[in-house]
């Protein structure tokens, strides 16, 4: 097995992490040099040699840890038995790279240019496609083909298409306007945020009559036990390579997995019976369960999404689509919070807006958000610095991503392709002082001046993903994104809370996404004037 790749900015990463995930190689440092110890020195020798190593290794490396700890022995004995029973069988079977893109060069000539050859993603840990053996798919899992050309034409052009978003102008409203109950009455900002990108994505997945009657403690719970998958993601990367032995060695894993995957099914199959059960919209707004309930996949006999597809369909809508927008407002806010007189100048150009607005209403509509450019700067910006999806991942093979990668292997063996999105948008040769945060980039004659979210001209930052597998959601997030920083700063002033409330940037690590590892706390003053300017405004 090849070891190391450094071409044209792509690296090879190490097995043992890909297969063990984040956390484990993070959890004992010991047992993580254990195993990398085991890739180098030990895989490529023949079976005879990687035995006898492995005597030798395992007692040496245990008398030297039995003087330091014994919580550490135990640690590396049950890592290098599962890294043995799992792994090195594993490594034998299959000798695929694991590739790591930073460079954007490769990444658009990989995404966009060779588009093609770079459609498929690796199998997916989320407990539909592991409990299936890969069967039910959901538009982030699927392979390219029919099924997912169906699904995906179908969530971009009937749900998050930019000429449907003005529909749900009621739905952005009243949340906005809970939300803004919640924070006058001190409920955590962070929390709040998350919640109230939970609470669209719900009305837009089964209508605003099924979640009103769901309540907001249901939908509390819908959310956690979401943002509990996410979070048990990576930690199921093992039961996807190694089904029937992951079963055995990881059983909590396994256990957690079958209820997360139960909660689901009890939960959203009731609301989908709800959503049948309802007259069907003729106009106005069709929610995502009721064009589901529609749809027939022509090129698969015309049959209808089975239970387990819609299940997985609508988990991915309401855990992928809400977790990355709720990311990306709060990493947005806690830099406002942090930086006055930033917040300054976006509150200067909100209320210019609205006493500018000839309509009576106090919500901000789509034309208004259009007409604030450093609304627009502070957003992107904030997806630049923050990307809330840490990777975009393919499973390629073939001579043509060989190329492009400059790796020959990868046409025979195939590759995992990693392209790295936050250190992608880091680059200094396209961002002066990449890491600070600065929103005028964006304005006009700054270097990100209309930026292109889609890479189809150039790649400078990704964090919607390129080419024809990236994030359909591109119009509903900016939309929201925007819609819901102009308000809070319509509404509040928001300073820095004392003490271990100041804002904290750590990103949580081991997350399918990069959110704030302390959730934004912030004090927030009440800002009287803003229904005054709307009076004199109507
Ligand atoms: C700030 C918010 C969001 C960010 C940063 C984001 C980011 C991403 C990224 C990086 C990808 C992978 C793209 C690739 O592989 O090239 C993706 C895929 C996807 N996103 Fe989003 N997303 C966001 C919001 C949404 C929303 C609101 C939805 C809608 C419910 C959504 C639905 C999807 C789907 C279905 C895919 C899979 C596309 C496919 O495989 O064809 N996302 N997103």
């Amino acid at each position: 097995m090849k070891k190391s790749l450094e071409v044209d900015g792509t690296q090879n990463i190490h097995f043992w992490r890909r297969l063990f995930g984040y956390k484990m190689s993070m959890a004992s440092c010991s047992a993580a040099s254990a195993s990398l110890a085991m890739e180098y020195i030990l895989l490529p020798l023949p079976g005879g040699i990687m035995a006898t190593g492995i005597c030798v290794l395992l007692p040496t490396a245990m008398i030297i840890l039995v003087i330091f700890s014994r919580r550490k022995v135990v640690t590396l004995v049950t890592a290098l038995l599962r890294n043995l029973a799992a792994g090195v069988v594993g490594t034998r079977r299959r000798r695929e790279l694991s590739i790591q893109v930073t460079d954007r060069a490769v990444a658009h000539r990989a995404l966009v240019q060779h588009s093609a050859a770079f459609l498929d993603r690796p199998l997916s840990a989320v407990p539909s496609t592991i409990l299936t053996r890969n069967r039910h798919f959901n538009i982030v899992s699927a392979p390219y083909g029919p099924y997912w050309r169906a699904a995906r034409r179908n969530l971009a052009s009937n749900l998050l298409h930019p000429s449907r978003l003005g529909l749900l102008d009621d739905t952005r409203a009243r949340v906005l306007a809970d939300l803004l109950r919640a924070l006058r009455s001190g409920a955590p900002a962070g929390e709040s945020l998350h919640f109230a990108m939970f609470n669209i994505a719900a009305e837009m997945c089964f209508g605003a009559d099924v979640v009103s009657k769901l309540g907001p403690t249901r939908l509390r719970a819908m959310q956690k036990f979401n943002r509990d998958l996410l979070l048990a993601i990576p930690s199921f990367g093992v039961l996807v390579s190694y089904p029937r032995i992951g079963k055995l060695l990881y059983r909590s894993r396994w256990r957690q997995l079958l209820a997360l995957r139960r909660q689901q099914e009890e939960s959203y199959m009731s609301l989908v019976a709800e959503v049948r059960s309802s007259p069907p919209h003729t106009t106005g707004f069709k929610c995502y369960v009721e064009s589901l309930l529609e749809l027939r996949i022509h090129e698969d006999d015309g049959r209808p999404f089975t239970d387990g597809e819609l299940v997985s369909l609508i988990s991915e809508f309401l855990g992928g689509g809400t977790e990355s927008t709720g990311a990306s407002l709060e990493w947005t806010m806690a830099n406002l919070v942090r930086r006055p007189e930033l917040q300054q100048k976006l509150r200067a150009e909100v209320d210019a807006a609205i006493v500018c607005s000839s309509r009576e209403s106090i919500q901000l509509q789509e034309a208004e958000l259009s007409r604030m450019p450093y609304l627009k700067a502070t957003v992107l910006e904030s997806l630049r610095r923050h990307p809330p999806v840490a990777t975009v991942v393919r499973h390629v093979q073939g001579e043509e991503a060989a190329k492009v990668l400059g790796a020959p292997s990868v046409a025979d063996v195939g590759a995992t392709v990693e392209f790295v999105i936050g250190e992608i948008s880091l680059d200094a040769a396209a961002w002066p002082d990449p890491t600070d945060f600065v929103p005028e980039r964006f304005m006009p004659g700054g270097d990100g001046e209309g930026a292109d979210l889609t890479c189809t001209r150039q790649l400078r930052m990704m964090p919607f993903g390129a080419g024809r597998r990236a994030c359909p959601g591109i119009a509903p997030a900016m939309l929201h994104l925007e819609y819901f920083v102009a308000h809070l700063v319509r509404e509040f002033e928001w300073w820095e809370a004392d003490g271990d409330d100041r804002v904290d940037f750590t990103v949580l690590r081991g997350f399918v996404l990069n959110t704030m590892n302390h959730p934004l706390r912030a004090r927030l003053v009440p800002r009287q004037q803003t229904s005054a300017l709307v009076l004199h405004a109507s």
